[in-house]
């Protein structure tokens, strides 16, 4: 049997667009009010989709969400034709308009946490969409989420799908961009790394004092009793709060892994030796790369600049392994050069392949917040949604669609125009039909 990691991304939306929604993500606050260009954006993402896929991986997509959201307007008392909901509220309530215009189910790193079947008690992999309940722009995700994962992992011999954790600050999940997941072979048991910011529960516990932790060790444990893991093959890790105070809002800004590697920065974690030996011992006899980033080399501020970790580590089909970064990092002296000379040293990564995302950088979203992990063997590949992997013709097909409904500037006071709801609608309908989707979106249930 095959077994294989596939990285399903997150098609940016018709209103992707630059709010400052996110206190705690520099990027999102840096560019507040920027004009956006949701054309390119797509397109940015499209093309690392099919850069990945060329070079032979299996590569999937996940469809963007409808956005503006009227129904959360609606139920936040605006009333009317759809004009009217969207006028009013921009007029009345600017901030919650905006938080309900956003695109930010591009990052899918935040849609789920996904365990392999390898590592589950019933054998069959498993989904929990990520609540998202600090941010309000980000917790009218999860239901649409949900309902998407459901239509591309439609089989309920191979997979699970569980409801979201409760919609509350305790259980504070965002997904996969706070778990990775290390392993000899994609499809032999791994060991999963759940890491939080805060205890819901116990006060007493470290904290950041100045940005949000965003995710909750409770929330770790709920994931990993409902996925059904095995305590020998779970780590709970808190990250430094320091570092989030620093910007780093979710761990993949200061850490990612892939198989025998973990990379990360030295400050990325608290008791970071103790947690290093317990994955070792859990990971068992194989060897495991540590890959430790000094400050020295490449600082804090840079990290969360040019999104170092936010890179996704890949392995090539001849079973080295990739590093894909954003073109920020090529730009940065100090973390080019610590790349440049990370693929010469004695570890899998033995290349680097930069890419422009800069539409999503710009909110706070590098390529590994793009994409969501799924490990899968070749029977459970074959029972997903054959039409959210990419192929060169649904490559062209999705551009195609992009082009013939994108804007290619979109500002705050466009997000109000009623025609741009009609557009994001139509386009979303033809979308759901291009990839099979059935009726996913609270517009085609009405
Ligand atoms: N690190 C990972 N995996 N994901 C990045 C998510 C970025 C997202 N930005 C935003 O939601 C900004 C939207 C705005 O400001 O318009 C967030 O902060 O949740």
């Amino acid at each position: 049997m095959q077994h294989f990691e596939v990285n399903f991304d997150g098609l940016v939306g018709p209103t992707h667009n630059y709010a400052g929604l996110s206190y705690g993500n520099v990027a999102s606050l840096n560019n507040a009010n920027a004009s956006s260009n949701p054309k390119q954006a797509a397109k940015q993402g499209l093309q690392k989709m099919k850069a990945l896929s060329d070079l032979g991986l299996t590569q999937g997509v996940l469809a963007p969400q409808e956005r503006p959201d009227i129904y959360a307007l609606r139920r936040l008392g605006f009333t009317g034709s759809d004009a009217r909901v969207l006028e009013q509220a921009y007029q009345q309530a600017p901030q919650i308009f905006l938080a309900c215009c956003s695109a930010s189910s591009m990052w899918t790193a935040n849609a789920a946490t996904v365990s392999p079947s390898a590592d589950t008690s019933d054998g069959r992999v498993h989904f929990t969409p990520a609540n998202l309940t600090n941010k309000f722009h980000r917790s009218l995700e999860p239901k649409v989420t949900g309902n998407i994962l459901q239509a591309i992992f439609n089989d309920d011999k191979y997979f699970a799908h569980h409801q979201h954790l409760p919609d509350n600050e305790h259980f504070g999940d965002e997904g996969a961009a706070n778990h990775t997941r290390l392993c000899s072979q994609y499809g032999h048991s791994g060991v999963e790394l759940f890491v939080y910011g805060r205890y819901a529960f116990d006060s007493s516990k470290p904290a950041p004092q100045k940005y949000p932790a965003r995710h909750t060790f409770e929330a770790c444990q709920a994931v990993a009793r409902l996925h059904g893991l095995n305590d020998d093959g779970v780590v709970y890790i808190q990250q430094n709060p320091d570092v989030i105070d620093q910007g780093v809002f979710h761990n993949d800004v200061i850490s990612v892994g892939n198989q025998n590697v973990l990379f990360y920065h030295e400050q990325a974690f608290l008791h970071t030796e103790r947690v290093l030996a317990e994955i070792q011992q859990k990971f068992g006899d194989e060897q495991l790369h540590f890959i430790k980033v000094d400050t020295q080399s490449v600082s804090v501020a840079d990290a969360v600049k040019t999104y170092l970790f936010n890179t996704q580590i890949i392995t090539l089909p001849n079973g080295e392994m990739a590093i894909i970064a954003p073109t920020e990092c090529e730009e940065n002296p100090a973390v080019s050069s610590y790349l440049a000379n990370l693929v010469t040293t004695d570890t899998p990564i033995k290349h680097v392949k930069y890419y422009d995302v800069k539409q999503s950088m710009q909110n706070g979203g590098g390529p590994a917040c793009l994409r969501l992990r799924v490990a899968m063997n070749d029977q459970e590949l074959g029972a997903v949604n054959q039409n959210a992997l990419i192929t060169d013709s649904q490559f062209e097909r999705l551009n195609q669609w992009v082009d013939k409904h994108y804007r290619d500037v979109l500002t705050v006071k466009d997000l109000c125009d009623p025609q741009l709801l009609v557009e994001s609608r139509t386009a979303l309908d033809e979308l759901t039909q291009i990839m099979k989707l059935g009726s996913v979106y609270p517009f085609q249930q009405a």
